[in-house]
């Protein structure tokens, strides 16, 4: 029988049909995903990774397509945020531009029309449903430009932003690492110093361009998650990851502001 999560996945792909009204300069679902070519509907499923041992954390490598990354990119660069060097930040609530709620509406799509590897549990759903199903899912934006080098360090975001952050990566890929401290309960319970260290887990994942990862539950309240460029801290597979800029988008929906 179908359940309620079957029936929701269905309407939803049902709903976005194989229709291809796509604008040059924003990431269309017809071609979000595949190699980029042809149009006529046909494209791939957003194809999930759930990243063991970090509950919560999901990794979508084929989010958008290179047809599509530079669109948005595109998009991103015209709006002016970062066209004198000295800015490498910028962010927008409420009203999003066109292209951000485009992209908003491909993170819900990659939800609902998606193939989770089979390493993972099958029922497993990259974001929970009440999650997926808010309205809006996202809003407020922070998009980043890095330099070769630069990175952000080990953080948790704010407690005014809402559970479910997405970030999409774009042009140089880079490694993000996910640590969670050692919790109290936790401290103590090994014979030494160096082992209760080694409780704390530090998780590596590849952010390629294109790629979007969700956070929710214990990986975006109890994980920091940080990118360090610097020199040795790029490792992937045994070889330095080649650096290049590299731009984020990263989507979050904000806390309601208590009554005044
Ligand atoms: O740039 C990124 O990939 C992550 C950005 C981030 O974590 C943040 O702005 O809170
Ligand atoms: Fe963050």
């Amino acid at each position: 029988m179908e359940d309620g999560a079957d029936f929701q996945r269905r309407a939803l792909r049902e709903a976005f049909g194989d229709s291809s009204d796509s604008d040059a300069d924003s990431p269309s679902a017809a071609d979000s995903r595949g190699g980029g070519g042809g149009g006529g509907g046909e494209r791939d499923r957003a194809r999930w990774e759930m990243v063991e041992g970090v509950k919560g954390l999901w990794l979508c490598p084929n989010f958008l397509s290179p047809k599509n990354q530079s669109s948005l990119l595109s998009a991103v660069n015209r709006e002016g945020w970062f066209s004198d060097d000295a800015h490498n930040q910028a962010m927008r609530f409420g009203d999003f531009p066109e292209w951000a709620t485009e992209l908003t509406r491909l993170v819900r799509e990659a939800v609902c029309v998606s193939e989770i590897s089979s390493r993972a549990d099958q029922e497993a759903c990259p974001l929970p449903l009440d999650l997926l199903w808010r309205e809006p899912l996202f809003d407020q934006l922070i998009a980043n430009v890095y330099k070769p080098g630069e990175g952000i360090c080990a953080h948790v975001d704010l407690m005014r932003f809402e559970d479910g952050i997405a970030i999409v990566s774009l042009e140089s890929p880079c490694i993000m690492h996910f640590t969670r401290p050692t919790t109290d309960m936790e401290v103590g319970t090994t014979a030494t110093l160096e082992e209760d260290r080694e409780l704390t887990k530090r998780v590596p994942v590849l952010l390629t361009p294109g790629s979007l990862v969700l956070m929710s539950g214990e990986v975006r309240y109890l994980w920091k998650h940080e990118i360090n460029r610097k020199p040795g801290n790029q490792v992937w597979e045994g070889k330095e990851i080649q650096q290049g800029r590299r731009t984020s988008v990263t989507l979050r929906k904000l806390c309601p502001s208590p009554p005044s």
